[in-house]
């Protein structure tokens, strides 16, 4: 089985207007409501090419229901742990430029979060658990250590979706799959890029720190993949961005649900890259259709 693992889930409210003037009172053009959390993506893309996998992490309140709600008619698979608090609303700014507020998000309980932890003793050696997002202000500083601690005592499998040190502490538990943005990867290695070849050498860290993958996404201008043995550019499609919000995400569920599919893991990157690109083309997340609109004009060249 595939799990997502969000701890911060939100409600994604996305607001469009075609300006922002500070200070004054703005009214929106538009606005969309969707259930949020980068681990919850997963799970909904997973689900749109046809993937089972179940989603868990921390829900609450009214907030929390209206994801459950969503999530139960598109027959995602669920198993939170309910907590006492709402969860969290982020504000998606869609104007002249894009800007992204999201909350801290809700207090969650030691007992709460013992639940979750529980769930990962459950885990056997066929499962993949995909890691993702934030995490709530309130649990401990480690939490991702411990979980990755009990994933890898069951033998399963994980990808890993964060940044700085949680992601760095994660790495050397060999994880499947880590996909950092160019900009995320540069912060990792407390560095700048000047260029795509200033890249490489930072993926290929990647793999040796312990990544069995690794792909670095670059937006509109590609993709980077790298394996034990050998590293890839990937072009992506022409199309006009809607919404890019959730497109790493979409990457991951793309690369996961063709590897388990497949075995193939640069037909994974293909994939990957091509739902990346069909969520940033969609008001929500990619569906199966329109990724098999986009896949063939992703084109991969081996750079290493
Ligand atoms: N301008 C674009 N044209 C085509 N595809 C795009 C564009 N921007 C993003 N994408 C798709 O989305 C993928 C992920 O983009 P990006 O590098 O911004 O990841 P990210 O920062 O993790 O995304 P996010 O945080 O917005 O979910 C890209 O690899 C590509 O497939
Ligand atoms: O605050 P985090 O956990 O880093 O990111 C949360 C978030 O921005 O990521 C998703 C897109 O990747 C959104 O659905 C959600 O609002």
């Amino acid at each position: 089985m595939i799990y997502t693992v969000t701890l911060n889930p939100s409600i994604d409210y996305i607001v469009q207007l075609p300006t922002v003037q500070l200070g004054e009172l703005n009214r929106m053009t538009g606005d969309i409501k969707l259930p949020g959390g980068k681990g919850i993506n997963v799970s909904r893309v997973l689900n749109n090419i046809g993937q089972e996998s179940t989603a868990l992490g921390f829900i609450g309140g009214f907030t929390g229901r209206f994801i459950t709600d969503w999530l139960k008619k598109e027959a995602v698979g669920t198993d939170f742990v309910e907590i006492e608090q709402d969860t969290r609303i982020n504000v998606k700014v869609k104007a002249d430029i894009e800007t992204e507020i999201n909350a801290a998000g809700p207090a969650v309980s030691e007992k709460e979060s013992e639940q979750l932890l529980q769930q990962m003793d459950a885990l056997t050696a066929d499962d993949i658990v995909v890691l993702s997002g934030n995490k709530p202000p309130t649990l401990p500083e480690d939490f991702y250590q411990q979980m990755v601690k009990k994933i890898s005592a069951a033998g399963a499998d994980f990808v890993i979706d964060t940044t700085g040190k949680e992601l760095m502490n994660a790495i050397g538990s060999r994880p499947l799959l880590v996909k950092p943005n160019h900009h995320e990867l540069a912060d990792l290695f407390e560095t700048t890029f000047d260029s795509v070849e200033d890249i490489i050498p930072y993926g290929k860290k990647l793999i040796e720190l312990g990544a069995k993958y690794a792909v670095i996404s670059m937006a509109g201008d590609g993709a980077l993949f790298f394996t034990e043995s050998a590293a890839y550019r990937a072009t992506v499609p022409k199309g006009q961005v809607k919404n890019s919000v959730g497109a790493g995400d979409s990457m991951i569920a793309g690369f996961i649900g063709a590897l388990v599919s497949t075995k193939d893991p640069l037909e994974a990157f293909k994939k990957s890259v091509a739902t990346g690109s069909a969520t940033a083309f969609s008001d929500d997340l990619a569906t199966k259709e329109a990724i098999e609109a986009l896949v063939e004009q992703v084109e991969i060249k081996k750079i290493d």
